[in-house]
């Protein structure tokens, strides 16, 4: 099987390293294309076997996989850039473009008369975050005219890069808040606390290991005990005791309706 990947930036350059790694495609089945010879060039670092191109219309003509992977202003001139060559009878279109949604693919996908016009595009929208880079990406996945069988591949394939989970399109917007931004927000706490650690009297290279991983054991507890987090809470609040203090200080700052009111806003 063979994917193509138009743009090899932050999001097309990790997946391309990510897939390379996995047991799906090997990397001489993966083509990378870029705009400039930089960025081409960063991909030979990562793996020489990749196949590594300026021409987004050759890319995609053997590809079994399409992935558009350029900043959302560049979906619809990309696909009218590659339409010509695309065969939707054979091929998975997926967009990681945040906010594009299907009904725009679809209508820029389909947009001339020609003789495919009578084949639906099958296509998928993909919403990674950047912890792909090192397979650990939250991302959710959304089919429009997809088989069960194409719907099971994209979501093994993104299984490889991380936790991958199938959502209807109208959560897309809501999910891409919540852990494609959300990686952002989390990392903003990691600082705040890192800045705190400073204040308290460590030095900011042990305050940053020791804030990693702490909310790496608070990920582990999650994880390994399955329970909710106010029950792991309720474990660390001694009646009378700091940490209740400390978070009912945290609270009167606004910390939880701050983190709320990001979120909806980044919808
Ligand atoms: N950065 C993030 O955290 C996330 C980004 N996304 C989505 O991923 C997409 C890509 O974002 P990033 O990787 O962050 O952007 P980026 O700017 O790092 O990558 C885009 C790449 O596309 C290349 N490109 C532009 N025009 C091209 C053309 N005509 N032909 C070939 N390559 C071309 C650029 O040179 C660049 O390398 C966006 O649509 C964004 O909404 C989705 C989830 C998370
Ligand atoms: O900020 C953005 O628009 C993109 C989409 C999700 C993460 N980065």
């Amino acid at each position: 099987m063979k994917i193509t990947i138009i743009g090899s930036g932050n999001m097309g350059g990790a997946i391309a390293k990510g897939l390379s790694q996995g047991s799906i495609f090997q990397a001489n089945d993966i083509t990378c294309t870029a705009q400039t010879d930089e960025t081409l060039e960063k991909m030979r670092h990562i793996n020489e076997a990749f196949n590594l191109t300026h021409d987004n219309i050759n890319a995609v003509r053997e590809a079994d996989i399409v992935v558009i992977a350029v900043k959302p202003w560049r979906v619809q001139s990309i696909i009218e850039e590659i339409r010509p060559a695309l065969q939707f009878d054979k091929q998975i279109i997926v967009s990681i473009a945040a906010g594009v949604t299907f009904e725009q693919l679809n209508g820029f996908l389909t947009k001339t008369t020609t003789s495919k016009a009578h084949v639906n595009p099958v296509i998928f929208r993909v919403m990674p975050n950047t912890a792909i880079e090192v397979k650990s990406s939250m991302t959710f996945i959304s089919a429009y005219n997809a088989s069960q069988e194409q719907i099971d591949l994209l979501i093994s394939i993104f299984n490889e890069l991380g936790n991958a989970i199938l959502i209807e399109e109208r959560l897309m917007e809501a999910g891409t808040a919540l852990a494609s931004s959300g990686i952002a927000f989390a990392l903003r706490y990691i600082r705040a606390a890192i800045e705190g650690g400073v204040e308290l009297g460590f030095y900011p290279k042990q305050a940053q290991e020791i804030v990693v991983h702490t909310v790496k054991g608070a990920i582990d507890l999650l994880l390994e005990n399955k329970s909710n987090p106010e029950a792991e809470i309720d474990k660390v609040t001694t009646p009378g005791g700091i940490t209740i203090k400390g978070l009912n200080e945290m609270e009167l700052s606004g910390f939880t309706s701050a983190v709320i009111r990001g979120l909806k806003a980044s919808r």
